[in-house]
């Protein structure tokens, strides 16, 4: 009997102590993670208002017993202001390079692509004995310059006499025989200002200056235009441009980078549309807005001579509605040698072209092109494009020209 209550005892105590045990071990153990349900009860205690720990994206400046604004509560801006915040900046307006001193700034181009009129003529020029086969390789010299025929034999004809009467012949001597000779050639004369002073219409509105620009696609006529408000804007004049041609759209965009770049606005229509209707809306707004000049680019598209005529004819004598067209203004690609010539005379059989504008002299040594084309048409060179550059467009300078020939 005492052996089964000494049993009895040793069993509880073991009970106890093995309870005590398993307690304490269990103590030890770290927490299970919170169940998902768990997460649920705890994120809606947060939200309920109740303390909690603090959360990422938590406003520390936001006490946690303030009330939480949710997505309805937060009022949103009106949808123009929405807008006009989403709208990207306008680019920065250029302030493009004074006019003055142009030509000469640009000689060292022209003249690079010159040197072989101006230095090969001198070199000839230059020669022991001046005999007949030396005088037939000036000419060919000069009609490789596209000078032309007439004005060739021209300027032979007067160079040779000089040198003959003056006898003796240094090389200065021939430098400036040959430099007058050429600007008589180029003439120095002429009127090569851009007409861009506006006027006063009959009810004494005052109205702007319109040009007019033509000439066969690819001649660089969009980007002469462009130049051309640049040159005008930099001189404080301000500029509408009227996108007519129509024909390509890419021509209006183009128009518009440029007019944006300098601030100018541009008046465009549908692609395919009429260029006579664009080119009145442009006028019509250049003179709302009070502007300066209003300088159209056309289309030049010389499918048929008769088509050509109807559309430039149409812009001109729309335009003419709201007041006279002061310039009209023919491009030309100085590397097209006489196929340029060809194009000059078609276009001002169409239209009254009254100024010239050379491109691309910087990619030729076909100068002599500004001689024939201002024969041929009876008109002056007045702008020479000699770069791709922005402000590669240069009023025509004849001195500066001859000077940049002879090198
Ligand atoms: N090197 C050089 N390139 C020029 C000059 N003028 C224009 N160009 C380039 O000639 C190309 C044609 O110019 P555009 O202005 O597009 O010619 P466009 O006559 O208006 O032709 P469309 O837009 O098709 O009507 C462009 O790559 C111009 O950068 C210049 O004086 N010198």
């Amino acid at each position: 009997m005492d052996i089964l209550i000494l049993v009895a005892i040793i069993a509880v105590v073991a009970v106890v102590a093995i309870s005590a045990l398993s307690i304490t071990l269990r103590r030890r153990e770290p927490a299970p993670p919170p169940s998902r349900v768990e997460e649920g009860e705890e994120k809606a205690r947060e939200r309920a208002g109740e303390p909690g720990e603090p959360q990422i994206g938590d406003d520390a400046s936001v006490g946690v017993d303030e009330e939480r604004r949710t997505i309805e509560d937060v009022a949103l801006p009106p949808a123009e202001e929405a807008e006009a915040l989403a709208e990207p900046e306008a680019p920065p307006i250029e302030v493009p390079e004074p006019t003055a001193g142009r030509l000469v700034r640009l000689r060292a181009r022209l003249a690079r692509s010159q040197n072989t009129l101006g230095r090969g003529l001198l070199t000839l020029l230059s020669r022991e004995r001046l005999d007949d086969e030396t005088w037939d390789e000036i000419e060919d010299t000069l009609l490789t310059a596209d000078v032309g025929v007439g004005p060739t034999q021209e300027l032979v004809g007067r160079l040779r006499e000089r040198v003959r009467v003056l006898g003796t012949r240094t090389p200065e001597e021939l430098r400036a025989l040959l430099r007058e000779e050429l600007l008589a050639l180029v003439g120095t004369d002429l009127d090569r200002a851009v007409h861009t002073e506006g006027g006063v219409s009959e009810s004494g509105e005052e109205r702007p200056a319109v040009v007019l620009v033509v000439g066969v696609n690819g001649t660089g006529k969009t980007t002469t235009t462009g130049k051309l408000a640049r040159v005008l804007v930099a001189d404080g004049r301000s500029v509408v441009l009227g996108a007519a041609d129509t024909f390509r759209a890419a021509a209006a965009d183009q128009l518009q980078t440029w007019g944006q770049r300098v601030g100018a606005r541009t008046v465009r229509g549908p692609e395919g549309g009429d260029p006579a209707s664009v080119a009145f809306d442009a006028v019509r707004e250049g003179i709302a807005e009070g502007a300066d000049v209003v300088l159209v680019d056309t289309a030049g598209r010389l499918h048929t001579k008769a088509g050509l005529m109807d559309e430039l004819g149409k812009v001109k004598r729309v335009v003419e509605k709201q007041g006279p067209v002061n310039e009209v203004l023919l491009v030309l690609d100085a590397t097209t040698g006489q196929n340029g010539l060809v194009q000059a005379r078609v276009f001002a059989e169409v239209v009254d072209v009254t100024g010239i504008a050379l491109t691309k002299l910087d990619g030729t040594a076909k100068g002599g092109i500004v001689v024939a084309v201002q024969r041929e048409l009876g008109v002056p060179v007045k702008l020479v494009g000699l770069g791709e550059g922005p402000d590669d467009l240069a009023p025509f300078d004849p001195e500066a020209f001859v000077d940049a020939l002879i090198g």
